[in-house]
């Protein structure tokens, strides 16, 4: 174990975590009992585990699309993009073995010492398609997310060989591969339910660009009073989830003022198999706030680390986003204006997370 280390303000705090990129896992290791004030949320903030409902929706079993029950399953996944923008599917064409694949590569790479993982440390990193660091956005965030991640983006199958960890790279890859299907056909079913037709350029365009996260929230001494993600939706139009057995992500649920009903939160339990589906803010600018992004965050545990693995599918940066022209007619106002997606990606990014506040730079109304 590494010799604990004194932080005597909380300037050394933070170099040791996210500059000298020893992460949270590196500031565990020190062996601490009590997590450092960086981490203590408000209390608003804080997850109330107890409180929390608990999704019961069995998964939607998506071999069912190409059968009898057609119908009744573009039902469901569009019903689920419309009000919790959270569902899990099963039969999905990523194979299972893969997932355990993935999983066990999460942690291969986290169990490194911290110089191993520091070389793709933002700045530093070889190459912009790998990028290791620790919360989302540390330097603006008022309290820091116990997460550690290594970011992979994919842009052809040499370059991500190239570039990405060697301890994850082949499996992200395939990974990446054999969902691809999976995401078109959730797209082909979502704009189907919106009356639109994507030809193959419009599809790639919308959905051409992916990021595969490998999302590490060390055990937390602490967990009532941390969070491993706060309050957020994804950029994305959809993101595939492969969570670990664990636990603890959960999506809001949103109120209703007139039924004085209050928002709650529910977990999303783990479904050995499964895969979570988000909806992300570009489908819900697409669709004009028929799909919604789902609000989501995750908490820590005490006793075992924790592992997620999200893809996010998301437009090429050039693209540009606004509510599709046919959708806008039917609803004869548009809430969304035009906005060139790298821009949207650069406010997403660029700011800690706060909730739903990302989509109010592409919002009109
Ligand atoms: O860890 C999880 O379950 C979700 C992670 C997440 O929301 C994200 O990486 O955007
Ligand atoms: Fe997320």
């Amino acid at each position: 174990m590494a010799p604990t280390p004194s932080f005597s303000d909380s300037s050394s705090l933070f170099n040791f975590v996210v500059v000298e990129g020893n992460g949270v896992k590196g500031l565990v290791d020190t062996g601490l009992s009590e997590v450092p004030q960086q981490y203590v949320q408000p209390p608003q903030e804080r997850i109330d585990k107890l409180n929390a409902i608990l999704n019961q929706n069995p998964p939607i079993d998506l071999s069912k699309l190409d059968g009898p029950d057609h119908d009744k399953v573009v039902e469901e996944i569009a019903g689920a993009a419309q009000n919790l923008g959270f569902f899990q599917v099963v039969n999905h064409g990523v194979p299972v073995e893969l997932l355990e694949s993935l999983k066990s590569a999460a942690h291969k790479f986290f169990s490194q010492p911290p110089e191993k993982k520091a070389i793709y440390c933002k700045g530093v990193s070889p190459s912009s398609l790998a990028t290791y660091g620790t919360s989302f956005a540390p330097e603006k965030e008022k309290a820091l997310e116990w997460k550690d991640y290594i970011s992979m983006i994919y842009t052809d199958d040499a370059e991500a060989l190239e570039f990405w960890p060697k301890q994850c790279k082949e499996v992200a890859l395939e990974y990446v591969k054999t969902s691809t299907n999976m995401v078109r056909k959730l797209i082909e079913v979502l704009m189907g339910k919106l009356g639109v037709t994507l030809d193959d350029e419009k599809m790639d365009a919308l959905t051409g660009y992916k990021m595969i996260n490998m999302n590490f929230y060390p055990t937390c001494p602490n967990p009532e009073l941390t969070v491993g993600v706060g309050r957020h939706s994804d950029l994305t139009a959809v993101t595939v989830l492969l969570q670990d057995g664990i636990g603890g992500l959960y999506v809001k649920v949103q109120g209703n003022a007139e039924a004085e009903k209050k928002s709650e939160w529910m977990e999303i339990p783990p479904i050995p198999g499964a895969l979570v589906i988000n909806i992300g803010d570009t489908m819900q600018i697409l669709s004009n706030g028929k799909y919604k992004s789902a609000e989501h965050r995750v908490g820590t545990t005490s006793t075992q680390s924790r592992v997620s693995i999200p893809i996010f599918v998301i437009p090429k940066p050039t693209e540009k986003i606004k509510p599709f022209p046919q959708v806008v007619e039917r609803d004869g106002v548009a809430l969304y204006k035009e906005v060139v997606f790298e821009d949207y990606m650069k406010n997403f990014f660029g700011n800690a997370h706060e909730g739903k506040k990302s989509l109010d730079f592409a919002r009109i109304i």
